[in-house]
């Protein structure tokens, strides 16, 4: 499970977008949130847009893996595809906040390799959010009296990019998830590889 947490707008989704048209082995959790659509944004692509009981009711019945208020909203993962995906050995990637990856991480600590983005500076943060423009002005002054609060959790995480350019950050992040999937302990029948190869020496 790897994580990619930031203040809004320092870059996730394109980072995560670019991340799944690179690699075939990791998989997209798509949330749950009660926030109303952007332009563009795709149901059961970008977001499964719920209403409130629903949300309730979901998380009342167990089926989120963690949750969270960010922003006035209700986010949350559905356990179900998440399971799926890994019993069948896929990676799953999680654009979450710091709330929902302390959740992930009191049931699953070994499983979770947490990245979290920086922008470069505020004044970048800010032009990042405004040119993204799908958000009211109101919005843009919530999110930035929000990023400080955001940042001071980057100790709780692994790994640290600074997010100046994309594809430089994208070679980063692969480069930590294939180190991620070469620790010993997650290389699945490594032990009779290794005691057939020994047994032929
Ligand atoms: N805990 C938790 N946080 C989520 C989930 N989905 C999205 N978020 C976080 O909610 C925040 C707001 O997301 P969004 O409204 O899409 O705006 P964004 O910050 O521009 O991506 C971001 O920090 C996301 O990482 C979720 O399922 N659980
Ligand atoms: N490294 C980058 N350099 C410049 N602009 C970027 C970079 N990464 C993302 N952006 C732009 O910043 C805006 C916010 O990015 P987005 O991926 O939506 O952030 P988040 O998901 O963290 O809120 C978008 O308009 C995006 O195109």
């Amino acid at each position: 499970m790897l994580v990619l947490s930031s203040p809004s707008g320092a870059g996730k989704t394109t980072l995560s977008r670019k991340l799944l048209a690179t690699d075939e082995r990791i998989t997209m959790s798509v949330s749950v949130t009660t926030r109303p659509p952007r332009p563009g944004e795709v149901e059961g692509k970008d977001y499964y847009f719920v209403d409130v009981p629903t949300f309730q009711r979901m998380r009342e019945e167990g089926e989120l893996l963690e949750h969270a208020v960010v922003f006035d909203n209700l986010y949350g993962t559905p356990r179900a595809a998440v399971e799926a995906a890994l019993s069948a050995g896929r990676d799953v990637l999680f654009d979450i906040d710091w709330q929902g990856t302390q959740q992930l991480g009191e049931s699953a600590q070994q499983d979770l390799v947490k990245v979290f983005l920086l922008p470069p500076s505020a004044a970048d943060l800010e032009q990042r959010l405004r040119t993204r423009a799908q958000d009211s002005e109101e919005v843009v002054h919530q999110r930035m009296a929000k990023a400080s609060d955001e940042i001071s959790h980057y100790t709780e995480y692994d790994y640290i990019l600074i997010n100046h350019e994309v594809e430089d950050s994208l070679a980063k992040l692969t480069a930590i998830l294939q180190a991620e999937r070469l620790k010993r302990r997650r290389l699945t029948g490594l032990s009779s590889f290794v005691k057939s190869l020994r047994d032929a020496l």
